[in-house]
């Protein structure tokens, strides 16, 4: 990574080659087995059975600000081109209520026009967040992304931001993708958007059933990997038949190094539907220590042996 995002500055990924092409098998390094099962359904799907059709050809996307200084802001934005939608980090452990609010202000500052959106990571009670949007209401946000941990509290969020006349809306993002039922939040009414990442929802096709029985607007976003894996997020957002706001999947831009010479990167805002060619020269060059790699390889066969089980049991 260029700047720390989620607190670390290195990003792992284990990629596999299959008939249809590369895919990425990425759980973050703190990720149980079980957690991480369904993002190698992911990879197998993308290098096995390939995506289902676009129904576009390029898709919209925010940049991504980290939770940086205001004077960091400007240099972070101008990874990204031109964009006219800014997803911005908050809540950060060991930052204030004020940090935020001048990193948000600067963005405003800097992109007047431009929809912007905060992510929490569930990093505010109930209490907080309220208090956080009054004091982030000036910048005229689009949505909140996970402002509290729970679906409960997503719920008391929403309805007291709405009483409030705050016009925010609440995203739902670990609770639909750390959750065993990533359908409760819809059926609670506990949020109006989700935030959809496709690996840890088992893949493109998975993902798209969900969305569709969800029955709430998605913004795909990335899983802080490669270009391999966000072609993945791409392909999903392609699919959707509605794509409302601009999709958080420009993090290729965040990161100082990629596995291709032709990253997917957004260009005038948008990212192009195509394939993603590998370069070998690339993969030798940010290929992981031997006791990494070997970790991996374990990791690989843990959650290929629960995926088998599972489709053992589903097949009776
Ligand atoms: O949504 C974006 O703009 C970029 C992707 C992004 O923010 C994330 C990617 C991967 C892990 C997460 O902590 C984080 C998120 O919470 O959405
Ligand atoms: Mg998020």
């Amino acid at each position: 990574m260029r700047v720390k995002f989620r607190g670390v500055l290195q990003r792992e990924a284990l990629l596999v080659r299959g008939p249809a092409g590369w895919g990425e098998f990425c759980p973050f390094p703190e990720y149980d087995d079980a957690e991480s099962a369904p993002w190698l359904a992911s990879a197998i799907e993308a290098a096995w059975h390939g995506f289902p059709e676009p129904l576009r050809t390029s898709v919209p996307v925010n940049a991504t600000v980290p939770a940086v200084g205001p004077d960091a802001v400007e240099g972070v934005l101008s990874r990204f081109g031109a964009v006219d939608a800014v997803k911005v980090k908050v809540a950060e452990k060991g930052q204030d209520l004020a940090a935020d609010v001048a990193r948000v202000a600067e963005v405003r500052r800097l992109l007047p026009e431009a929809g912007i959106k905060v992510d929490a990571n569930g990093g505010w009670d109930v209490g907080e967040a309220l208090a956080a949007l009054d004091a982030l209401a000036r910048f005229d946000l689009q949505y909140v992304e996970q402002p509290v941990p729970d679906i409960a509290g997503l719920r008391t969020v929403r309805f007291e931001l709405r009483r409030r006349g705050h016009r925010v809306l609440v995203a739902a993002d670990e609770s639909v993708r750390r959750q065993d039922d990533p359908l409760r939040v819809a059926r609670e009414d506990a949020a109006d958007i989700l935030v959809i990442k496709a690996p840890p929802l088992g893949g493109v096709r998975r993902a798209l059933d969900i969305i569709g029985r969800a029955g709430l607007p998605a913004v795909i976003s990335s899983a802080l990997d490669t270009s391999v894996g966000i072609r993945a997020g791409v392909a999903l957002a392609a699919a959707l038949p509605d794509l409302p706001y601009a999709c958080g999947l420009a993090t290729v831009s965040l990161m100082a190094g990629d596995v291709t010479d032709a990253p997917l990167v957004p260009h005038l805002g948008r990212i192009g539907v195509r394939e993603v060619e590998v370069s070998e020269e690339k993969l030798h060059r940010f290929a992981a220590a031997p006791d990494r790699r070997q970790w991996w390889l374990e990791r690989l066969d843990r959650a290929y042996a629960l995926l088998a089980d599972g489709s053992r049991e589903s097949r009776g």
